[in-house]
């Protein structure tokens, strides 16, 4: 079963937060995930949430000051108390909002021996606090082509090889099929290649980053493939809408249907 979940940080933004969950659950999802929950009360994104019978499926830890352009400080040496407050930060909401996956961004950095190590320490210590609570640690790899260019790692293999590192059971890559299809392509391929390391995966088309349609990646073909394969997480749709974004829903009318 193809399982989609809104990411509400593009998704039906001409609403408020809160009342966006109610707009996914309109829509037909069944799960939402968001970038960050952290101005607004846990306890009411969870009320709003259960109200809906919706599942929170995944938000990013605190990722440094991203007004001012910093996109994760995972790797950032200078910065190590931040993000360990972070993931504690992080894993209060996830407990309230029962969400069971966090991403760690790891912030534009080169990958040289000091961030590298910076990143790996920090990867770990959010693993081993998220574990006995049965939380998963995610890292993703994001293309330095066009969205953000001098992040840390932009392809599977250096993100894999940072999780080999670090060697803990409860760390999973997040594939975002957009992210990956600027970077490496292959996707079908590489998606079966990946599967025992993917904990979640994302979407857009590509270029743009709009709905599924809207350019090159045959989606209605490679959804079906990727449940095919055995993939039974979630699969967060990270899109900017072309237009207004429940007009734009048509390609996920069959595979919302599913998950009702
Ligand atoms: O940029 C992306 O693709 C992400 O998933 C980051 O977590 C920002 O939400
Ligand atoms: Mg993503």
């Amino acid at each position: 079963m193809v399982k989609l979940a809104a990411n509400l940080s593009l998704m039906f933004t001409h609403l408020a937060f809160l009342d966006r969950i109610n707009a996914a659950a309109d829509a037909g999802f069944r799960g939402v995930e968001f970038m960050f929950p952290y101005e607004f009360s846990a306890d009411e994104i969870a009320a709003r949430a259960a109200r809906n019978g919706l599942e929170i499926v995944l938000f990013n830890l605190p990722a440094g000051d991203w007004e001012r352009g910093q996109r994760g400080i995972g790797a950032l040496p200078d910065q190590i108390d931040e993000c360990r407050r972070g993931a504690a930060w992080a894993l209060d909401y996830a407990r309230r909002l029962g969400c069971r996956r966090l991403h760690l961004m790891a912030g534009k950095a080169p990958a040289d021996p000091r961030n590298r190590r910076t990143l790996v320490d920090n990867v770990a210590f959010a693993a081993d606090l998220f574990a006995p609570h049965g939380i998963d640690l995610l890292i993703e790899p994001i293309n330095t082509r066009v969205d953000i260019p001098g992040y840390f790692y932009s392809t599977s293999e250096a993100a894999l090889s940072v999780l080999s590192e670090v060697g803990r059971p409860n760390t999973k890559l997040q594939y975002d099929i957009y992210h990956m299809q600027v970077m490496e392509g292959d996707l079908a391929r590489n998606i079966e290649r990946l599967l025992p390391e993917i904990g979640h995966i994302q979407l857009a088309d590509n270029p743009g980053r709009a709905e599924p349609g809207t350019g090159e990646i045959n989606y209605t073909w490679l959804l079906p493939h990727i449940d095919a394969l055995g993939y039974s997480g979630w699969i967060g749709c990270e899109y900017r809408p072309a237009g207004d974004t429940a007009a734009g829903l048509g390609w996920a009318e069959p595979f919302l249907n599913q998950t009702g």
